[in-house]
């Protein structure tokens, strides 16, 4: 045996994961990357209790159904689907021509969809994405601005995409943004403030604004400073520069990178692992991280959760029950933990 294979075999028994042992998460990661594997085995060889239990998720594809009207309202800018037997939704930017960017109509669309999202019980994970391989969304569609803001049928300019931004981040589900092509401009700022990115090979991220006199001095700034740190934000707004899809990862703005052919499927199996877990836990995770740079907003936003789960306890209940029946509440049975 070679001194090399010799030193394959030591460091597999080491870090406990013997290629033949291991569960294949991963297929799709960037063509010139390796395969990910999981370290589902254990150090005697064995696949371990997790991964016996845990295992893998379907790489199938969705069985998307469409829903043409959401509050009542005919769909253009934005196409909805759900594949209801699994829980997902998706929602699409229909705007290719204009590479996906967006009017006022376009965001009154993307929160009715959001909204229907955040209602209905069964969806426990939301897609964003832009039609189409050459964009997920190039930021506020320019040939309607004037001054103030977006301007839309009804004559008023809106910046109405800054209340999307913040029905994407306190919507209790995981919003993941699914990116094929340019992110930029107010574009990058919707998957900045989405939880999770997954990009494919052909995506290119940044900001434009100070090149077509924009800024976003919000999320668009302060976020992305703690997502690629105080640095790197302001190269990325200074100078306005573009980045691939690796760069965007490196830099910590995008959580995975696969081939632009394989992008739905892994986007699918990121759903699918996230829905497998409690869905309370994820929703109080993402108030967490959320309250740490949202100030008073957040912690309301994280109170709600706790005020949520009182609701569905004995205790709480103690104290609705004892107001309609007209008595003092007897909170002494309540333990008071350490
Ligand atoms: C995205 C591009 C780099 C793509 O370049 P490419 O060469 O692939 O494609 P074209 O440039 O030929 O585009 C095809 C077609 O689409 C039109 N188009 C593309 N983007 C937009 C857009 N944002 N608005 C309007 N139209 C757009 C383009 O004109 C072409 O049409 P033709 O008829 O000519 O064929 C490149 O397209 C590009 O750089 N786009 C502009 C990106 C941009 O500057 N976006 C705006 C940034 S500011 C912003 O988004 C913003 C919005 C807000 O609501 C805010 C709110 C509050 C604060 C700040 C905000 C803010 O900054």
């Amino acid at each position: 045996m070679s001194a090399q294979r010799r030193l394959q075999i030591l460091g597999n028994h080491l870090m406990g994961t013997r290629p033949e042992n291991l569960i294949s998460r991963q297929a799709t990661t960037a063509a010139d990357k390796p395969e990910i594997t999981v370290p589902y085995a254990s150090a005697d060889g064995k696949v371990n209790s997790y991964g016996r239990v845990h295992g893998t998720v379907s790489r199938e594809p969705a069985k998307w159904q469409r829903i043409p009207v959401v509050s009542r309202e005919e769909l253009t800018d934005v196409v909805y689907e759900k594949a209801a037997d699994e829980g997902i939704a998706k929602i699409t930017i229909n705007r290719p021509d204009r590479r996906n960017a967006f009017r006022p109509r376009t965001v009154q669309e993307l929160s009715w969809c959001f909204s229907d999202a955040r209602d209905d019980p069964d969806v426990g994970v939301i897609i964003l994405t832009g039609a189409g391989t050459l964009a997920f969304c190039s930021g506020g569609d320019q040939s309607v601005r004037g001054q103030g803001g977006y301007v839309g049928a009804d004559g008023i300019a809106r910046l109405n995409v800054l209340d999307l931004q913040i029905q994407i981040r306190r919507l209790p589900k995981p919003v993941i943004a699914m990116v094929a092509g340019y992110a930029v401009g107010g574009g990058h700022i919707l998957h900045m403030v989405c939880d999770i990115t997954i990009a494919a090979d052909n995506a290119v991220f940044g900001q434009t604004g100070p090149k077509v006199g924009s800024f976003d001095a919000g999320y668009g700034s302060t976020h992305m400073a703690r997502l690629v740190g105080q640095k790197k934000a302001r190269e990325i707004w200074f100078l306005c520069r573009l980045y691939d899809a690796q760069e965007a990862h490196n830099m910590g703005l995008v959580n995975t990178v696969v081939p632009l052919d394989k992008l739905e499927e892994e986007t699918l199996v990121w759903c699918r692992e996230m829905l497998r877990n409690s869905p309370t836990a994820l929703r109080v995770l993402k108030a967490a991280l959320n309250a740490a740079e949202d100030g008073q907003a957040g912690i309301q936003e994280l109170g709600g959760n706790a005020t949520l789960l009182f609701y569905q306890s004995e205790e709480g209940n103690e104290g609705r029950k004892a107001y309609l029946e007209k008595r003092p509440p007897n909170f002494s049975k309540f333990k008071r933990l350490p």
